[in-house]
């Protein structure tokens, strides 16, 4: 769990965070969205303690982390992946922390072999493409078995194969019982790996919710398909819904749900292909939920 509360970090006269509070709960996904220079990354050094908060709190399992006497066993964190030593290789740079947060050998093997390093543990890092390091750095987040795990943008240079494989092995985390908290800017990816989202602008909470209950508040209508369009149109709008006819040659209804829609077409004998009800993709619901809140927002700059 990890608890940020009224948290404030302010760097001269910009203020990063802005009085946010939220909760990541474990045993399930929850994604950090926001705009360039929302203050994510801000909010994720303070809770690793790498920043210190101006005001406001931000705990992991009720304590600092700078009071946790092994850290590494207890949160696992991916901030930059290209902040390693080029001249190490895998093993020595995950031996590395493993000896200093007293974590065993047999754990920096089983590390690598999860995330698919096994073959280049003595290759020098400087020679890793983006996407090995980022591999490396997931690595060396979970070699303390942490129960809670902070990754920003850990998707950034894994091509499809790795971004499956994060995919995969994040929401089994979480399945676990761990919290997982994960910043990207791909939302299509967010929108198959995250069951929460935790959505910021300037600082300061947009949305706290589940992904369900976000598509749920940007409904987009319910797609009818039928050989007797016109007819079933004609009944609908009697019944009280608003009828368009979409580009695909549907209908696209809103005011009634799916299931009131086939009771009607059922009672006239009507025959429907497809009843569907649709969302906007996430990335839709994104930029509405944040317009206004980017800082570096196309045309406003010409202004
Ligand atoms: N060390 C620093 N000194 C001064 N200003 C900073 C510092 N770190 C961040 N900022 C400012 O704080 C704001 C929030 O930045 P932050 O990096 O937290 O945003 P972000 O949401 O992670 O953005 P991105 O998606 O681009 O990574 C920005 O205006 C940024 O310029």
């Amino acid at each position: 769990m990890i608890d940020v509360t009224d948290l404030t970090k302010g760097y001269g006269g910009t203020v990063a965070v802005d009085r946010l509070t939220f909760h990541v709960k474990p045993g399930r996904v929850t994604g950090f969205l926001g705009p360039n220079g929302a203050g994510k990354s801000t909010t994720m050094r303070v809770i690793l303690g790498l920043d210190r908060p101006t005001a406001g709190t931000a705990l992991i399992g009720g304590r600092r982390y700078g009071e946790m006497r092994h850290p590494l066993r207890e949160v696992g964190a991916l901030l930059d992946a290209t902040a390693v030593q080029g001249g190490r290789t895998p093993l020595g740079h995950l031996g590395w922390i493993a000896r200093s947060n007293r974590i065993g050998r047999e754990r920096v093997a089983a590390v690598l072999e999860l995330a698919g390093l096994a073959g280049a543990a003595r290759t020098r890092i400087g020679r890793f493409s983006l996407g090995m390091k980022q591999r490396l750095g997931i690595a060396a987040a979970l070699l303390g078995d942490p129960g809670v795990l902070m990754l920003d943008e850990p998707v950034n240079g894994l091509d499809p194969d790795g971004v499956r494989w994060i995919r995969g092995l994040l929401r089994g985390l979480a399945a676990e019982g761990r919290t997982v908290l994960l910043s990207s800017h791909l939302m299509s990816e967010m929108e198959l790996t995250a069951d929460h989202l935790v959505v910021i602008g300037r600082g300061r909470l947009i949305a706290d919710t589940s992904l369900g209950e976000l598509a749920a508040r940007f409904p987009r209508g319910v797609l009818v398909r039928s050989p007797r369009t016109g007819e079933l149109a004609r009944l609908l709008a009697e019944a009280g819904a608003a009828v368009a006819t979409g580009a695909e040659g549907g209908l696209t209804v809103s005011g009634l749900g799916a299931a009131e829609i086939g009771e009607l077409a059922a009672r006239h004998a009507i025959p429907v292909h497809e009843v569907t009800p649709r969302t906007a993709s996430l990335e839709d619901i994104y930029l509405r939920l944040t317009d206004g809140a980017t800082e570096h927002a196309a045309g406003r700059a010409e202004r």
